[in-house]
């Protein structure tokens, strides 16, 4: 099912996918786990590339992989690899260094394989409002715990009231993302996603609310949870 919208842009994607995935555990880097056929990055472009408003998509990669170009998404003409870094946000930077300088760059987890089309459709419509960007997030459910620093033991209930969990794709003006995060980067930020960036350079970017199924695949748990949410995606594009 393709989800263009004349109102939305083309924008140009940046897939950080250089990890080697500690916490899963597996045999292979995660994103090379294979889920209903196909690998999770293989899933994670493919939800980019059918919204039809995706022109490019750039993969950072380990300067050690060896898998990617075996896979039949590699020989797609919209996909551009780059070697990747220490860190992910290493990785970002040397995708959005090939990425120009005009638009917007859509960034987004080669580890997010369940993102649902409607979340896509709605972050992507934030450039005709915002000129900062923003995120896809969910809002936290559960009550949340500070810790004891360095014991089991709660130090006190932290209101959840306007807490998120960040999740990708992040949305940004290219230009503005890349001064932002090369300036964090060079000032040794503590960078975990892309809104890092911006919130160190003093930007205040929007919050999308989005659905909690949008998953990191982080511990070994994570997969069959994947599998569940991509055979119910996959079941609503065959409806
Ligand atoms: N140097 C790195 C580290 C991570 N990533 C990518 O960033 C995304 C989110 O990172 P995370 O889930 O932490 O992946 P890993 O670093 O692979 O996992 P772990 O921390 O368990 O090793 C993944 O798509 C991962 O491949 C990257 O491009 N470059
Ligand atoms: C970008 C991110 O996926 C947002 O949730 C996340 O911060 C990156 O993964 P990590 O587990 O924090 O390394």
């Amino acid at each position: 099912m393709s989800h263009t919208a004349v109102s939305l842009p083309e924008v140009i994607a940046v897939l950080p996918a250089a990890g080697i995935g500690s916490r899963m555990q597996a045999e292979c880097p995660k994103q090379y786990l294979s889920v209903g056929g196909k690998t999770l990055i293989e899933h994670s472009i493919r939800a980019l590339l059918q919204s039809g408003r995706v022109s490019q998509v750039i993969v950072a990669l380990s300067p050690h992989d060896t898998q990617f170009a075996q896979l039949p998404i590699a020989s797609d003409p919209r996909i551009r690899v780059v070697e990747g870094g220490a860190e992910r946000a290493e990785s970002v930077m040397a995708g959005l260094d090939v990425a120009g300088n005009n638009g917007w760059v859509l960034v987004h987890d080669a580890a997010r394989p369940c993102l649902h089309p409607d979340d896509l459709i709605n972050l992507l419509a934030i450039c005709a409002t915002s000129k900062v960007g923003g995120i896809l997030a969910a809002p936290v459910r559960d009550t949340m715990k500070r810790g004891e620093p360095g014991i089991a033991a709660i130090a006190h209930t932290v209101d959840r009231q306007d807490l998120w969990h960040a999740l990708t794709p992040q949305f940004f003006p290219l230009e503005l993302l890349k001064t932002c995060l090369r300036r964090a980067l060079n000032e040794g930020a503590v960078v975990t996603d892309e809104a890092s960036a911006m919130e160190y350079c003093g930007f205040h970017p929007m919050l999308i609310p989005a659905r909690a199924d949008n998953i990191k695949v982080t511990r070994p748990e994570d997969l069959a949870l994947a599998e569940f949410y991509l055979t119910r995606l996959s079941q609503e594009e065959n409806a």
